[in-house]
């Protein structure tokens, strides 16, 4: 596989490596079923594990990573991606703000931002963003979000306005992705769909594979 340029998005299917999903599988092991499906980028979302654990995920995901070409993305934590050598960071409202990301971990590396509009989406290109996280379009049981489900239509208008290369997130699964990708979304994020498949690695494969014949317009 070509390995894609550090600092730019693939397109396609983002996965979430997640530690309050399949809780009981290490995030290594996980990441490492994802780069095998072919995932090209990875987001480490971390929200129960302890400091010293967590660094130390960050530094074997993101060489886990590396040595598939694959791109990983710390969810929140600037810090650690700084120490990991991470591709970049995602934040949202309760995270660092991406100009102090930006300032942190310079022009070469991704930050992305969590927004619910085409407003957000200006904003968040104002402030240095590459790409933005949008959600949730449907509805999710893997977090409670603060914000109103979009639906495709809606969301198919944020990608059509905004400024930056669009993810969207939020119960995505493998019979609604070829969708999210016939928006023209640059991405869809995806957590509970492959994480909790029996097969980690070949429903990413299938997930790469629909969003493909999503975005060709089939
Ligand atoms: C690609 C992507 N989009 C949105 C989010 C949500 O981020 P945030 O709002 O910071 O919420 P938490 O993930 O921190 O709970 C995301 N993680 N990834
Ligand atoms: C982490 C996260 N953020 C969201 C947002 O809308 O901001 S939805 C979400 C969870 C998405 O999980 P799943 O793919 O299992 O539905
Ligand atoms: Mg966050």
């Amino acid at each position: 596989m070509n390995a894609p340029p550090r600092n730019m998005l693939p397109r396609g299917p983002y996965l979430l490596c997640d530690d309050t999903v399949l809780p009981d599988v290490p995030l290594v092991d996980k990441a490492a079923r994802l780069v095998a499906g072919g995932a090209r980028v990875v987001q480490l979302r971390m929200k129960r594990t302890p400091p010293r654990a967590a660094l130390a995920a960050a530094r074997e995901v993101t060489a886990l990573c590396r040595r598939a070409g694959a791109l990983c993305l710390l969810n929140d934590r600037v810090d650690l991606a700084l120490l990991a050598g991470a591709d970049g960071v995602h934040v949202g409202d309760e995270d660092l703000p991406p100009e102090a990301a930006r300032e942190l971990l310079g022009p070469g590396r991704l930050v992305g931002v969590t927004v619910r509009g085409l407003e957000g989406a200006r904003a968040a290109r104002d402030a240095g963003a590459d790409y933005v996280g949008v959600g949730p379009l449907f509805a999710t049981m893997t977090k409670q979000v603060g914000a109103p489900v979009l639906g495709l239509e809606s969301f198919a208008e944020v990608v059509k306005g905004s400024p930056l290369p669009v993810v969207g997130i939020g119960g995505v699964k493998l019979w609604n992705i070829g969708k999210v990708a016939a928006t023209g979304a640059h991405g869809a994020a995806v957590v509970s769909d492959a994480l909790l498949a029996g097969d980690i690695s070949e429903r990413v494969r299938q997930l790469v594979a629909a969003f493909e014949q999503g975005g060709a317009g089939d």
